[in-house]
């Protein structure tokens, strides 16, 4: 192994301590607790998980948590009714409606129903349209996570190549546009692109976020370039063993062949361990960002794009 390994799980402990101080202050010097809600529609396991340990990790920094746990079969007007509560509740400064939602509710509709000022997963038209702008936007958590280690690891990012490999609303688009911010020379690859081995291999940074277990090369990549493997991938771990049931167990693997990639980059995120943990963290400095704002009291530093 010859990268640095990022280590999004200690990264993220960091920003979650920086997160709990600051709140500790709010409630010291204002009064004010910030509070998260976030909605879950359905019952689908993995986002039972995430929403548990979104949660879980809200409390353990001193915020306010709201779980809404909402049947599969909810109509559109009672969700959007809830959503209205909550952009007119004080109490809450932060709004996440958990995606995927089921099929027969319009995510755009919905997302656009939340108040921007709430909006901490940064998905709002607004909030997509501010960030595009260069003005003071809610950043989505998962590239804003990517960006602070990126920024970590190499101070500046200026003038830096850097390829995004996917182009969704939620992770590629976002995070070309804060490299981009950062001015880079930002390549954003999809399904689509040509040659995408070669398009790789002139990165000093690569995102990763396609869906793909191991889908990136160790040989795509430039050597000493830093990698960020944004893939949550569940994959069949038969060394494992199975379940009482008799289904094998699964292990979780990110887009890139860690195993090959990292002899040849510079540094490279792991997953599990990367990404994921501070796209939750990043979350978190979110809510408390909002709380600062409509309050317009000073923003916690470090923790914003
Ligand atoms: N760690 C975290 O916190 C998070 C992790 N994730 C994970 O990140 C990954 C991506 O998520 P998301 O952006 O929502 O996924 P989407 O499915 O919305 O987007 C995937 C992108 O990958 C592109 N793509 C697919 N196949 C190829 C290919 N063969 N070559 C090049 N590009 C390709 C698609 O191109 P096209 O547009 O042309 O179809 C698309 O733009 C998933 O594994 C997801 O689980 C997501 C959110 C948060
Ligand atoms: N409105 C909305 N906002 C999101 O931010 C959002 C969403 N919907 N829907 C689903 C995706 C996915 N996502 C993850 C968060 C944390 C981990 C995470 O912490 N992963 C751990 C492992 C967890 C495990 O073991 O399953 C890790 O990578 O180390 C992963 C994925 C947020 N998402």
């Amino acid at each position: 192994m010859t990268a640095t390994l990022i280590d999004g799980k200690a990264f993220a402990a960091t920003v979650r301590g920086k997160v709990a101080t600051h709140v500790a202050r709010l409630k010291e010097a204002q009064g004010i607790t910030p509070g998260l809600a976030v909605v879950l529609v359905g019952d689908d396991p993995a986002s039972e998980v995430y929403v548990r340990s979104k949660g879980k990790q809200t409390v353990e920094v001193g915020m306010n948590s709201y779980e809404h746990k909402l049947p599969a079969e909810t109509s559109e007007e009672d969700l959007l009714a809830l959503i209205e509560r909550l952009n007119a509740d004080k109490d809450v400064h932060g709004i996440l409606v958990q995606l995927p939602l089921p099929a027969h509710l319009d995510e755009a509709l919905v997302i656009n129903a939340i108040n921007p000022a709430k909006d901490v997963d940064g998905f709002h038209i607004s909030n997509v349209g501010l960030l595009g702008t260069g003005q003071k936007a809610m950043v989505p958590c998962t590239p804003l996570g990517c960006l602070m280690m990126l920024r970590d690891h190499h101070g500046s990012l200026s003038g830096l190549n850097a390829v995004v490999i996917g182009r969704s609303n939620i992770v590629g688009k976002p995070m070309a546009q804060l490299l981009l911010g950062d001015s880079c020379t930002v390549t954003v690859a999809h399904s689509r692109t040509k040659d995408l081995p070669e398009v790789v291999k002139r990165a000093d940074i690569v995102v990763a976020a396609v869906g793909r277990a191991h889908f990136v090369q160790g040989d795509w990549i430039k050597p000493g370039a830093s990698v960020i493997d944004v893939g949550i991938n569940r994959i069949p771990a038969p060394e494992k063993g199975s379940h009482e049931d008799g289904s094998v167990k699964t292990r979780l693997v990110g887009d890139v062949d860690f195993e090959a990639a990292k002899d040849v980059a510079g540094a490279i995120t792991p997953v599990p361990g990367g990404v994921g943990p501070m796209t939750i963290a990043c979350l978190l400095a979110n809510t408390l960002t909002a709380c600062c704002r409509v309050h317009g009291l000073a923003e916690p530093e470090g923790l914003t794009a």
